[in-house]
């Protein structure tokens, strides 16, 4: 398995780090956006990625695994394959004909689901994936994450009952990239200031959310 620096250099070199002033979900701007479906094309970083997952959710009592559509759904089936977890899929819109499903695959109500997601910076895609899976029975506590993008999202998610772990943060990760020469010092500042700047709480949250927080 790769080193985390290994995994972040070689993550960079294959354009999962964008910078720039850029658009991200919602319209909001960003000077760093992670585009984690870039991994689709190089197997080796995927497969580090969804091994430094599976560390992470080896002390988690899960029965199944749940990607958050779409960049974490290639990374929880390399997890389920790895590891001989089976896996669910929630669709983006309800199935409106045949079996008029929102959740693909086999599940019991009450068993435990562990959600696998790329980027959290609000917390609001994973939330919106929780939720589902909550209404359809199953149990939601924990959630393994690649980047938590240190804007507040892994609190307003720990206060909805779902404990995240993720392989980098993003100030962790702008080190490991500064120290190995690929981002610079003046870089790294203006990213710091953009996180400090941009944090959400659960009131921006809920605004943004309103549909989802009310399933
Ligand atoms: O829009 C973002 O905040 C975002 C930033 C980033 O660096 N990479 C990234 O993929 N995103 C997108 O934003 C989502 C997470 O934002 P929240 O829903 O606010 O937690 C991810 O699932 C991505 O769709």
């Amino acid at each position: 398995m790769l080193s985390l620096e290994e995994l972040a250099v070689r993550l960079f070199d294959a354009g999962a780090v964008r910078l720039g002033d850029i658009e991200a979900k919602i319209g909001r701007r960003t000077p760093i956006y992670f585009d984690l479906r870039v991994v689709v094309s190089h197997p080796q970083i995927m497969l580090s990625v969804a091994q430094h997952l599976e560390k992470l959710a080896k002390d988690i009592n899960h029965e199944l695994l749940c990607g958050v559509p779409y960049a974490a759904l290639p990374l929880a089936a390399v997890m389920s394959v790895n590891t001989n977890t089976p896996m669910i899929m929630k669709r983006k819109e309800t199935k409106m004909y045949a079996t008029k499903r929102i959740l693909e695959g086999i599940f019991e109500k009450n068993q435990k689901c562990l959600v696998v997601e790329d980027v959290v910076t609000s917390g609001g895609s994973l939330m919106e994936t929780v939720s589902t899976l909550r209404s359809e029975g199953l149990e939601v506590t924990h959630a393994v994450v690649v980047l938590d993008r240190d804007q507040g999202g892994a609190t307003v998610l720990k206060q909805n009952g779902i404990q995240v772990k993720s392989i980098f943060t993003l100030t962790g990760l702008l080190r490991i990239l500064n120290e190995a020469g690929k981002i610079s010092d003046e870089t790294v500042d203006i990213i710091l200031e953009h996180i400090k700047e941009c944090q959400f709480s659960k009131l921006d949250f809920m605004k943004d959310n309103l549909e989802i927080m009310s399933v």
